[in-house]
């Protein structure tokens, strides 16, 4: 099988102001891989994130999508993406329904692969009946749950999302990770942020651990755990940043 690499950060660096957040982060993700960027609040992994779905332009260094450069050749970039913000809380006015709607017209090439994507939306949802409500009475997991169908529906090439399963309970949280799981066997490539490390380790292939804005390790959880003769990867987390 030959490796595509989908996703490759090299000595990416991002300041605000006086705030170093990146510090020369580097990593690779091949195609189809679920990866895991995991840290602690502040460690920079919405930054990174944001970088590579073109929303912000780094300091230094490069970051590529399927060998484009994410500042030079956003436009390409956005083609391949699908981005789901930590915060995210627009059109409150539509109803769930009308919003994916808006969005499979949006992103289709014609009316009937815009009802195909609609009716994924719709399913990948689980929202039922509450699809027909304003998206201003929904919870908000059910608003995480909407964004992230509208994420998947259009079967980006590499999805990245920031925090997928914050806020939601424990079945919510649950389908979230088989939907992420199934559309991985399609070959759709993950990136995902979390500081939830168990959760991190039951779903990913390989994760880098991110702190203060510097990747400290890269792996897969297995190999981690053994590197640091660990039980779980938040133990490994405990000990690596000792070293640093
Ligand atoms: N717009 C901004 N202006 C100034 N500083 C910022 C801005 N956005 C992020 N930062 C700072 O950059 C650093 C990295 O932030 P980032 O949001 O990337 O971390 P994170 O790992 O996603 O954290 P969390 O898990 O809390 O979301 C932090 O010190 C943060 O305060």
């Amino acid at each position: 099988m030959v490796l595509v690499t989908a996703v490759a950060v090299s000595n990416l660096e991002k300041d605000y102001g006086k705030v170093k957040a990146l510090r020369g982060v580097s990593f690779q993700i091949e195609e189809g891989e679920i990866f895991g960027l995991i840290g602690p609040n502040g460690a920079g992994k919405s930054t990174t994130l944001k970088i590579l779905a073109t929303l912000l332009h780094p300091t230094g260094g490069r970051a590529e999508v399927f060998g484009h450069d994410v500042v030079k050749e956003a436009s390409e970039v956005r083609k391949l993406i699908s981005y789901l913000p930590e915060e995210a809380g627009a059109y409150k006015r539509l109803t769930g329904l009308e919003y994916l709607e808006f969005m499979a017209k949006l992103y289709a090439k014609d009316s009937r692969k815009a009802e195909k994507m609609l009716k994924l939306g719709i399913e990948l949802s689980g929202l039922g009946e509450r699809l027909n409500d304003k998206v201003s009475t929904y919870s908000k997991g059910m608003v995480r749950r909407l964004l992230l169908a509208r994420a998947l529906m259009v079967k980006p090439k590499l999805a990245i999302l920031d925090e997928p399963t914050s806020g939601l309970d424990i079945m919510n949280a649950f389908e979230i990770r088989r939907t992420i799981k199934e559309f991985s066997k399609e070959g759709v490539t993950f990136l995902i942020s979390s500081h939830n490390m168990l959760e991190v380790e039951y779903l990913c292939d390989r994760v880098a651990l991110i702190h203060k804005g510097r990747i400290l390790e890269v792996g897969t959880p297995r190999e981690l755990k053994e590197r640091y003769n660990a039980e779980n990867l938040e133990e490994v987390f405990m000990e690596a940043v000792k070293n640093v």
